[in-house]
């Protein structure tokens, strides 16, 4: 399977003086599920972030071989597609966001069909369309965090998915028929989805969703055997 993402001795400090993580070295592979584990405070956020470049990190994380500048970092974000765990950060509306990634030169043609393909997925997962032209901060958790990640799945240029808790403000149903959903679009041949880092606190939804499972602390990471049922 080809490697899409190398991560090579990366190492990431608080300040000057507080490590948060050290020596983390791993690929993530087409067709992966990640699942990215540790204690809280452990450093997953910040891994995603470093991944998406999106964090000052020491080390090299490599996409394809490439880093993101060598890539172009706009067309890189579209590629390697980081979705927060509290949507209500990002500014304006979810409209505004899809105009902004739409503004990105390699999806200029694409802007209608993207919004409309988002806006459908997000209304299968019981989100309104009118929702869309809500403010971030006016959405409640579950509704930013279905918006959020049908941007994510419905702009169908990620090749690679950081996905940071994405469904911890989801009841059981919605959390179902995401999870559902994007496995299928990583199964599916026209979806350009390749591999998924996805972090949970969840050990049901680790089991369902997961296909590799890695622990990281201090000094490292760790590759867990698959979990075995309780
Ligand atoms: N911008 C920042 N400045 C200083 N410290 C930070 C910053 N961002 C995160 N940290 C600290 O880095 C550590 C790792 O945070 P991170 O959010 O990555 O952990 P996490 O494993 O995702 O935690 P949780 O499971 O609770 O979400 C924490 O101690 C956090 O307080």
């Amino acid at each position: 399977m080809a490697k899409l993402i190398e991560v090579c001795n990366v190492a990431c400090k608080k300040d000057k003086k507080h490590v948060i993580f050290s020596q983390l070295n791993f690929d993530v592979n087409e067709r992966d599920i990640i699942v990215l584990q540790g204690k809280s405070g452990a450093g997953k956020t910040t891994l995603l972030k470093c991944i998406a470049h999106l964090n000052v990190y020491d080390g090299e994380i490599l996409y394809r071989g490439g880093t993101a500048k060598a890539h172009g970092v706009p067309v890189f974000r579209t590629r390697v597609f980081y979705v927060p765990q509290r949507p209500a950060l990002l500014p304006g509306t979810p409209r505004d966001f899809m105009a902004t990634v739409a503004s990105f030169q390699s999806r200029k043609l694409n802007s209608e069909s993207d919004l409309a393909n988002a806006m459908d997925i997000s209304k299968g997962w019981g989100v309104d369309h009118e929702l869309w032209d809500r403010n971030w901060t006016s959405l409640s958790g579950g509704e930013a965090q279905r918006i959020a990640l049908a941007a994510a799945v419905g702009l169908n240029t990620a090749e690679v998915l950081l996905l940071d808790e994405p469904t911890s403000a989801l009841d059981h149903h919605s959390t179902k028929l995401v999870e559902e959903f994007i496995l299928n679009a990583l199964r599916s041949p026209q979806n350009g989805l390749k591999a998924i880092v996805w972090i949970t606190h969840s050990e049901e939804q680790a089991r369902r969703v997961g296909t590799r499972f890695l622990r990281i602390s201090t000094s490292g990471c760790e590759e867990e055997p698959l979990m075995p049922e309780p």
